[in-house]
C-alpha cells in the first residue's frame, strides 16, 4: 500500500537543482507594495508568490519549535537568522509544482543573500526593487489593516532603520552586477503596475 500523505499538505518532491527555478527577488522598503504589486504579477505572468514575511507569520500559526523567536524578532523589526526562512523557502518551492517564483521580502540583508547562495545555487533572473519614501510607506503601513503586530510606529520606525542599514545594502549588490529594476512605486497602485508589466513582458525586439 502507498504512504498515507496528509491531505492538506503536498509532499516536497526532489531538490531546488532538479527543479532549477527562474527566481526574481522583489525588494522594497515596508509598506512600499511588493506585495499588493506580486498578487498583480502572479494574475498576468505564471509566477508563484512567496512572501518571506507570510512564511514566517505562518510559522508561528503552525505551532513550531521557532514560533516564539520569530514571532519576538517581528515585533522588535529585526531580521529572522537565515537558516529558518531559507528553509521556508525551499519547502514551499518545492512543495508548489511550479518552476517560476517570485520572492518577495527576501534577501533582507547580505547573511540572507550569502546563504540563499551558497545553499540553493540560485541566481535571481534580477531583481524588483520599489522605491518608496518613508513617510508615504508610513501612510500605507498605518492604513492597512491586517492586524500585523509590525504595523505600529514604534515597530514600523525599527523597520525603515533596517531597511536602511541592512537590505539597501543587498540592493546595490544587485545593482552592481546590473540586476536591478527600479520602479517608482510612490504612484497610484495601477500606475506602478504599468511599469512593473513592462518589465515582465516579452521584448518585441525586431530581427536584422
Ligand atoms: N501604490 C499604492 N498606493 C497606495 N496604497 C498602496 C499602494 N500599493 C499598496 N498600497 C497599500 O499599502 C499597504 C501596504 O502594501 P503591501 O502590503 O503591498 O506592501 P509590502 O511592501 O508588501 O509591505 P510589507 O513589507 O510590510 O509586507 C496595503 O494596505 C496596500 O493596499
Ligand atoms: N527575509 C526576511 C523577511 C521578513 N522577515 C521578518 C522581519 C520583517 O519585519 C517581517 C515582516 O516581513 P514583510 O511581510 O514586511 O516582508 O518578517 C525576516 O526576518 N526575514
Ligand atoms: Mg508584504
Amino acid at each position: 500500500m502507498g504512504e498515507v500523505v496528509d491531505a492538506g499538505k503536498k509532499e516536497a518532491n526532489g531538490s531546488l537543482a532538479d527543479l532549477n527555478p527562474t527566481v526574481v527577488f522583489v525588494l522594497g522598503g515596508p509598506g512600499s507594495g511588493k506585495g499588493t504589486q506580486c498578487a498583480n504579477i502572479v494574475r498576468h505572468f505564471g509566477f508563484t508568490h512567496l512572501s518571506a514575511g507570510d512564511l514566517l507569520r505562518a510559522e508561528i500559526k503552525s505551532g513550531s519549535e521557532n514560533g516564539t523567536m520569530i514571532s519576538n524578532m517581528i515585533k522588535e523589526g529585526k531580521i529572522v537568522p537565515s537558516e529558518v526562512t531559507i528553509k521556508l523557502l525551499e519547502r514551499a518551492m518545492l512543495e508548489n509544482g511550479n518552476d517560476k517564483f517570485l520572492i518577495d521580502g527576501f534577501p533582507r540583508n547580505e547573511e540572507n543573500r550569502a546563504a540563499f547562495e551558497a545553499v540553493t545555487k540560485i541566481e535571481p533572473s534580477f531583481v524588483l526593487f520599489f522605491d518608496c519614501s518613508d513617510e508615504e510607506m508610513e501612510r500605507r503601513l498605518l492604513g492597512r489593516n491586517q492586524g500585523r503586530e509590525d504595523d505600529n510606529i514604534e515597530t514600523i520606525r525599527k523597520r525603515f532603520k533596517v531597511f536602511q542599514d541592512s537590505s539597501l545594502p543587498v540592493i546595490e549588490y544587485y545593482n552592481s552586477k546590473g540586476k536591478v529594476r527600479k520602479i517608482d512605486a510612490g504612484r497610484p497602485v495601477e500606475e506602478v503596475y504599468e511599469s512593473v508589466k513592462a518589465i515582465f513582458e516579452p521584448k518585441n525586439e525586431k530581427a536584422d
